[in-house]
């Protein structure tokens, strides 16, 4: 758990339950690597479209693979935690997800949290150049850490944005976010994307207000906690 600021990743363990745990983490994250090795290939790709037609059907009998039980829409998998924690499926974080960059998540030497990830082609918005969708989807999911990291999880009520210069593709990123305020349920964070080999320069910065539901709304929003 990352309630209490450290670690934020899951840690290693050992024990019966927690290695089944771990070990289908493991094999949802080897399955979300060789996705995303798919996807970046098929937004590169200039094969004939033959090989194209051919790669499909491939693709087609591989989603027949997965069968047996599938979630329901609400439902919080057993492999994550939730709020505040491991999300094996997010888009942004998710090491089991085909289109998370993915981000890693540690905390910040001073306070707040930090996020290292590269973006692809597949994120890409002018070209060579990230989509600033993108950009919104890493600071907004790295604020929440933010106040999930003070023991607050909370959602997104506002989020403005100011976009200074390009994201580069294929570029080690590097994103910052910190919780500046706060007034009973509500947080104010701020956030920034650099480059990592030029971090005091930021190329997106971000200010948001968040909001951490009241129990019964919680209850409401999300049954399956
Ligand atoms: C008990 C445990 C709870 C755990 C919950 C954990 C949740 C964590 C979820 C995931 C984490 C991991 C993923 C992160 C992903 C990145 C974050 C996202 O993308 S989130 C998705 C986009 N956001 C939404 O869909 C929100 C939509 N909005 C709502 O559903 C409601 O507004 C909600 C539930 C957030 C609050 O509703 P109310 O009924 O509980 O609260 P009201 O009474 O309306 O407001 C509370 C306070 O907030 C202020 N407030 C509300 N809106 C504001 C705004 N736009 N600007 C400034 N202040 C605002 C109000 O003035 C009020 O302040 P005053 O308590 O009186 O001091």
């Amino acid at each position: 758990m990352n309630m209490n600021g450290t670690p934020l990743a899951p840690e290693p363990t050992s024990t019966g339950p927690d290695m089944e745990l771990e070990h289908r983490r493991a094999a949802i994250a080897a399955l979300g690597h060789e996705l995303r090795t798919l996807v970046d290939a098929t937004v590169r790709t200039e094969a004939a479209p033959d090989t194209l037609h051919g790669v499909a059907a491939g693709v087609r009998g591989l989603v027949a693979r997965l069968t047996g039980r599938r979630r329901t829409r609400a439902e919080i998998p057993d492999v994550d935690e939730f709020p505040g924690g491991t999300r094996m499926n997010s888009p942004v974080t998710g090491t089991g997800s085909p289109v998370a960059p993915p981000l890693r998540v540690t905390p910040s030497d001073d306070d707040g949290v930090v996020g290292r990830c590269v973006l692809g082609i597949a994120h890409e918005g002018p070209p060579g150049y990230g989509h600033g969708g993108f950009s919104a989807m890493l600071l907004d999911e790295l604020m929440g850490w933010a106040c999930a990291a003070e023991g607050t999880p909370a959602m997104t009520v506002s989020l403005q944005l100011g976009y200074r210069g390009p994201v580069p593709l294929e570029t080690p990123l590097l994103v910052r976010a910190g919780v500046t305020a706060r007034e009973n349920r509500t947080l104010h964070v701020t956030g920034s994307i650099a480059t990592e080999a030029d971090p005091t320069r930021p190329l997106v910065t971000g200010e948001a207000v968040f909001v951490t539901p009241n129990p019964d709304h919680a209850r409401n929003l999300f049954p399956g906690m």
